[in-house]
């Protein structure tokens, strides 16, 4: 479980998140919505500590982020805008691999997540690859598979599927739709509902930093328009 109390955070005298109070539970998949600048991607860097509290705080399975650090990058994995920022390593395989890695798997477990994480985005048998002959939506597909391969007990995706093609976009979804199915809580940040409504359990709107709508998609439907955000068809 996330959960996110009077959270607020400050760009100089600006706050961008001001009085959050959010719960996400396992299992389930939140929306997190808004125009730009209402504060999305500033929330959702607290889930995992890149960004300190001026006031309020994340829980992360009931450890406070700021004191648990570790647990929560272990248990809270990220896939942000400009993925390119988050490759590591020179080839395919050997990027989706560092953080699995990092957990100190053995090899075996280790191919075998790098194997079906770049399956689930429609990158299989393409390790040996460099990363620098991909093409602008294959990095993001790559970003995705090295979050998936962490199996992390949340996924935080921002935006991710601006680039896709419809064959990724699907075979994302499909995946994200198993992950959730077992267990795995998922927070997906658009401003554009048609991506993933078929999947989300609840719609989350940010306007000012202030969460200005929690609801089921159906309940949140007709609001949505005048909070920026495009509903589903
Ligand atoms: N590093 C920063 N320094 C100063 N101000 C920032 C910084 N990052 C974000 N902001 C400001 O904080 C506010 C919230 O930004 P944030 O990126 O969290 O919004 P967002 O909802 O994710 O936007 P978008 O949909 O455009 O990605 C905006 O006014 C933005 O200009």
């Amino acid at each position: 479980m996330i959960r996110v109390g009077d959270l607020v955070h400050r760009y100089g005298d600006t706050a961008a998140v001001d009085g959050v109070t959010l719960t996400i539970d396992d299992g389930e998949c939140v929306i997190l919505a808004g125009a730009n600048g209402s504060g999305k991607t500033t929330l959702v860097r607290h889930f995992n500590g890149l960004l300190e509290p001026d006031e309020g705080g994340v829980f992360v399975n009931d450890d406070p982020v700021e004191e648990r650090l570790v647990a929560a990058r272990t248990a809270v994995a990220m896939v942000f805008q400009h993925p390119e920022d988050q490759l590591v390593a020179a080839t395919v395989g050997a990027d989706v691999a560092f953080g699995p890695e990092n957990l100190g798997l053995d090899r075996g477990e280790i191919d075998r997540r790098v194997r079906e994480s770049l399956a689930a985005v429609n990158l299989d048998g393409r390790e040996d690859e460099r990363v620098d002959s991909l093409s602008g939506g294959e990095v993001e597909r790559l970003a995705i598979a090295g979050a998936l391969a962490m199996q992390p007990d949340h996924l935080v995706l921002d935006e991710p599927f601006t680039g896709l093609d419809e064959p990724a976009r699907q075979s994302v979804l499909a995946h994200l739709s198993e992950l959730r199915e077992s267990g795995t809580s998922l927070v997906v940040v658009t401003h554009d509902l048609r991506d993933v409504a078929s999947l989300a359990d609840r719609v989350v709107v940010l306007a000012d930093g202030r969460v200005a709508l929690d609801e089921t998609p159906a309940a949140a439907a007709d609001r949505l328009p005048e909070l920026d955000v495009r509903p589903p068809c």
